[in-house]
């Protein structure tokens, strides 16, 4: 392809994606199945493309005057990003063979005209609200917060499964496969790769013999700090895809009784091959949205991790598009049901145990907000300082230091910026009456 073909294909990728909420790699994936003529490395540089527009969308659509089509935003982009001159970016539109049509004049204008003025939501990359969420939690820090969050090539996270395998044993099988590793600095059971060019794991033998499982760090270290001891009965009530199940029965050494519960069956099921891979077991649980049926393990357990439904910011720098997506209605909506959610696990604890919030969100009407209001309507539910939890032994003693350090009393924040991990929110809670 040529690369004046390549950007329109961008840009066709690009509407495609603003019909509908799929995430762009699947988008890209559908795209390449129908597109057999371009090679993979025609797709790569789609990719790139595509990827490069999302991460700066909003700058990109102010200087085209607030279009936000494909074909706008990749203009912009050959202007803003790559540095191109206007001369350049019309010889890429001639409109020959599979190239984009010839620019309007319009688009030259806004090619012409400098960027001006720009308020700072525009050059952080992220939506207005979002910009105000973090100008209030983050102070000064804000717009390094946000940069991060929004910064390419995060790695992959591993965790290592270590009933199945030593740290060493798959760090060597990684490194016999050709990729570079290194050890993650908080959770001791963590090994990071980097993600270009991608790296098929799941195509691994220690992979596909539950050795290891891809985590990211911030996700290991919340299930570290949820403290699930051997032999004890603990809940994953939004158990999703599992992840943190995995992580949890890892802490339980196999001993105790877990059960993993969602209100979708999809999700469940997938958790089944990912059980079996590890060698443990877990109970599956479909519930309703009231929370119906987990009666019978009303007051009896010894931890609920509640991994709530969230806007997912906090892997946004894996998943940018995901920024453009969200609105404030559904944060709204997430809050209320976060806050739901949590009063309808509380009545599974029982006295002295613990319920464990977690969000993979970096705004605080999912985090602090929601995390306020459950402690006011739940008294009986101490909030745990994070300074008590650091003693789980699959957490370096750098992390103990850093962990305290992050902590805000009982309420810990991870994010790209502060912890190089997807952003993170966690509350541990123990029931006292
Ligand atoms: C953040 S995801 C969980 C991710 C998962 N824990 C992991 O580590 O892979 C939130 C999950 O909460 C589930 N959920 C939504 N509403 C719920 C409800 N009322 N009760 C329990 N789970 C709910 C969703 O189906 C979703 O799977």
């Amino acid at each position: 392809m040529t690369p004046a073909a390549r950007l329109a294909a961008a840009a066709s990728i690009l509407d495609s994606m603003a019909q509908g909420r799929q995430p762009a790699e699947t988008v890209l994936k559908a795209w390449g199945a129908a597109n057999r003529y371009a090679g993979s490395k025609d797709r790569r540089a789609i990719a790139d493309h595509v990827y490069k527009v999302l991460r700066a969308r909003g700058r990109l659509s102010w200087i085209m005057g607030g279009r936000e089509d494909g074909r706008a935003l990749v203009i912009g982009s050959l202007h803003a990003i790559d540095g191109l001159s206007l001369e350049e970016i019309e010889a890429l539109h001639s409109g020959d063979g599979y190239g984009p049509r010839p620019l309007s004049k319009q688009e030259r204008s806004r090619i012409t005209a400098g960027q001006g003025e720009v308020p700072g939501w525009v050059a952080a990359g992220l939506p207005e609200f979002v910009v105000e969420d973090f100008k209030a939690t983050f102070g000064d820090r804000w717009a390094e917060e946000a940069h991060a969050l929004m910064t390419p090539r995060a790695p992959i996270d591993l965790r290592v499964n270590d009933a199945a395998a030593t740290v060493e044993e798959v760090e060597a099988e990684l490194r016999a496969a050709g990729l570079e590793v290194s050890r993650t600095p908080w959770s001791v059971l963590g090994l990071r790769v980097p993600s270009e060019p991608p790296p098929n794991i799941q195509a691994l033998d220690g992979f596909k013999a539950g050795k290891f499982e891809i985590q990211d760090e911030g996700s290991q270290v919340v299930c570290w700090l949820a403290g699930a001891e051997p032999g004890t009965t603990v809940v994953d009530y939004c158990a999703g895809g599992g992840g943190k199940t995995l992580g949890l029965a890892q802490a339980m050494r196999g001993q105790g009784k877990l059960i993993a519960a969602d209100v979708v069956n999809k999700r469940l099921e997938n958790i089944r091959p990912r059980l079996k891979r590890a060698g443990v077991e877990a109970e599956l649980v479909l519930i309703g949205q009231n929370g119906g049926g987990l009666e019978a393990v009303n007051g009896q357990a010894d931890l609920v991790f509640v991994d709530a439904p969230c806007s997912g910011s906090g892997t946004w720098r894996r998943r940018p598009e995901d920024a453009w997506r969200l609105t404030t209605e559904e944060v709204e909506k997430l809050h209320a049901l976060q806050v739901r959610i949590l009063s309808q696990a509380t009545k599974l604890v029982k006295p002295g145990g613990r319920l464990v919030y977690v969000t993979c969100s970096m705004l605080a009407r999912e985090n602090e907000a929601s995390a306020d209001a459950f402690e006011a309507a739940n008294p009986e539910f101490r909030p745990v300082p994070v300074a008590d939890l650091l003693s789980a032994p699959q957490l370096s003693a750098a992390a103990r230091t850093k962990l305290a350090e992050l902590a805000s009393g009982a309420r810990l924040r991870l994010s790209p910026a502060t912890a190089d991990t997807d952003g993170f929110f966690a509350a541990v809670y123990e029931r006292t009456a």
